[in-house]
C-alpha cells in the first residue's frame, strides 16, 4: 500500500536543506522560487507547516536524537529524522511517521542505504520521545541573535519572547470597515487595537470575505504604525517601502491620498493585486525611496531592517541569517529618515517603523535622528490608540512591541514605531 504524505514531508525535508544549508536560503525566498508548486494545495500547505514546526522544536528534536546517533547523518537523513522526531513528539501516530520518513529515505538517490538507520532511530523516538519532550528547555535562539537581544530586554524578557517564537502565531486580519462584521464572519475575536484575531485559520484565499476584499492579512502589531499615523480623508500621505502593501490598503481605507513608493518591482505586483481586491487606490511608483519627490502632510516610512520581529511567523531566519547584512541595514535606514523627512511640509508628521526587536533599528535610530535634525520632535500623544498599553512607551517617546505582550492572546510581531513631528 503507498504510504500516504510522503510528497509533504520530502517537501519539508528539501525545504529544511536549503534553510540549513553552508548557503542558507530563506522560505519566503524557496516559496517564492516556486519549489512547492508542484505539490497539491493540501500536501504544499503541510509541507510548509512540518518545515516550520521542525525549525520551531530543532533544539529539542535534536537533544532527543543525539541520544541515538553515533555520529551524525548527512543533512538530508537528519532532516528527515528532525521532522518525524517532531511529528511523533506531536502526536504524530507512530506507525504512519515512521513508515512515510523510512519510505522517503529508501527512495533517495544517494542516502536510500541509510533507511535502516532511520527506521532504528524512529522508533526509539517513537517509544520516548513524547515522554522526554514537554521536559526539555523551550528552544533558544542562536547566540548570534540571543546575545544582542539579551543585552537589549534582558534574560527574562528573552525567555518569554523565546516562549512566544516556539508557541507561532495565530493569523491577524485588519478590517477594511468593520472589525466586528469580520469577526463574526471568520469565527475571530476582535482584539483592543482593532484587528481581528483567528485561532485555526485554514487556507485564507477560501475564508469569508476574502474575495470580496472585506479584509487582508496583517499582524496585529504591524496594524499599529497606520493608527499611530491617524490618516485623515484627503491627506497626501507618501507610504514609504510599502510592499506587499498592508498599510498602504490602511492609509488608502482611512480615504488619504497616497502615494506608495517600494523599489521591487515583484514585491508591488502584490500591492497592485491587494489594491485590486480590497478596492482602495493608490498611487504605486516603482523606485527607490530615496529618490522620492513631493511635499506631504505626513509619511510612513516602513523601513527594511532585520525583521527580528518577525520570529514567530518566520521561524527559519534565524538560521538563514548570521546578522551580517544588518549594519547596512540600520546605514540604509538613516539615509531614508533622512531623505523622507525632506519631503515631509512644516507642522507635518513621519511614522518611522520597523519589524525589528534591535534598539538599533529603533530607540537608537530615532534618538540619533533628533540629533542630525533640529525640526524634529516625538510626537508621543500620536501612541494614545485604542489598545495600546502605556507600558509599551519607551523613554524617547516610542512604542517598544514584543512578541511576549499579549502572551495569554497569542501574542504580537515585534515592532518598533516613532512619530515624529516637524516644526510649522
Ligand atoms: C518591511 S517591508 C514593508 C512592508 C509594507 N510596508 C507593508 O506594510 O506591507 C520593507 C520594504 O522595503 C522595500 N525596500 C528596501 N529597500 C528599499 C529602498 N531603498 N527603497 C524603496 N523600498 C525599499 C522592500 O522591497 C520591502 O518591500
Amino acid at each position: 500500500m503507498a504510504e500516504t504524505g510522503v510528497d509533504a514531508r520530502r517537501s519539508a525535508v528539501y525545504l529544511l536543506d536549503q534553510i540549513l544549508d553552508d548557503e542558507p536560503r530563506l522560505l519566503s525566498e524557496l516559496l517564492g522560487a516556486g519549489v512547492l508548486d508542484r505539490l497539491a494545495p493540501d500536501d504544499r500547505a503541510r509541507a510548509q507547516r512540518l518545515a516550520m514546526e521542525t525549525l520551531r522544536g530543532m533544539e529539542r528534536a535534536d537533544r532527543i536524537l543525539q541520544k541515538h546517533l553515533r555520529k551524525y547523518p548527512p543533512l538530508t537523513v537528519r532532516n528527515a529524522l528532525r521532522v518525524g522526531t517532531i511529528e511523533l513528539c506531536q502526536g504524530g501516530a507512530a506507525h504512519g511517521v515512521v513508515n512515510a520518513m523510512v519510505t522517503l529515505i529508501a527512495g533517495h538517490k544517494r542516502y536510500g542505504h541509510l533507511k535502516g538507520l532511520v527506521n532504528a532511530v524512529l522508533r526509539k523516538v517513537a517509544a520516548e520521545g513524547p515522554e522526554i519532550w514537554p521536559t526539555l528547555r523551550t528552544p533558544r535562539l542562536p547566540k548570534w541573535l540571543r546575545g544582542p537581544l539579551v543585552e537589549a530586554w534582558g534574560p527574562q524578557a528573552m525567555a518569554a519572547i523565546e516562549a512566544a517564537h516556539f508557541a507561532g502565531a495565530p493569523l491577524d486580519l485588519t478590517a477594511r470597515s468593520d472589525p466586528a462584521a469580520v469577526a463574526e464572519a471568520v469565527g475571530g475575536v476582535v482584539l483592543p487595537t482593532g484587528s481581528v484575531r483567528v485561532a485555526d485559520a485554514g487556507q485564507v484565499t477560501g475564508m469569508p470575505g476574502y474575495a470580496a476584499g472585506d479584509w487582508w492579512v496583517q499582524d496585529a502589531a504591524a496594524a499599529l504604525p497606520v493608527r499611530v499615523l491617524g490618516p485623515q480623508q484627503g491627506e497626501a500621505i507618501l507610504d514609504l517601502c510599502a510592499a506587499p502593501g498592508g498599510k498602504t490598503m490602511q492609509l488608502a481605507a482611512a480615504g488619504a491620498d497616497v502615494t506608495a513608493v517600494d523599489d521591487a518591482e515583484g514585491r508591488m505586483a502584490r500591492v497592485k493585486e491587494n489594491l485590486k481586491r480590497t478596492g482602495l487606490r493608490a498611487d504605486l511608483q516603482v523606485k527607490d525611496a530615496r529618490a522620492a519627490t513631493g511635499a506631504y502632510d505626513a509619511i510612513l516610512l516602513d523601513a527594511p531592517c532585520s525583521a527580528t520581529g518577525t520570529i514567530r511567523r518566520h521561524p527559519d531566519l534565524p538560521f538563514a541569517k548570521d546578522g551580517a547584512e544588518f549594519g547596512a541595514l540600520i546605514a540604509l535606514q538613516e539615509e531614508l529618515i533622512d531623505h523622507a523627512w525632506g519631503l515631509l511640509k512644516p507642522g507635518g508628521r513621519m511614522v518611522f517603523c520597523t519589524c525589528s526587536l534591535l534598539p538599533d533599528e529603533g530607540e537608537v535610530q530615532v534618538d540619533e535622528a533628533l540629533e542630525r535634525h533640529g525640526d524634529m520632535r516625538v510626537d508621543s500623544d500620536a501612541l494614545a490608540c485604542e489598545g495600546v498599553d502605556a507600558g509599551w512607551i519607551t523613554a524617547e517617546g516610542g512604542l517598544r512591541l514584543r512578541p511576549d505582550y499579549w502572551a495569554d492572546a497569542g501574542g504580537m510581531d515585534g515592532f518598533y514605531i516613532a512619530c515624529l513631528r516637524k516644526e510649522a
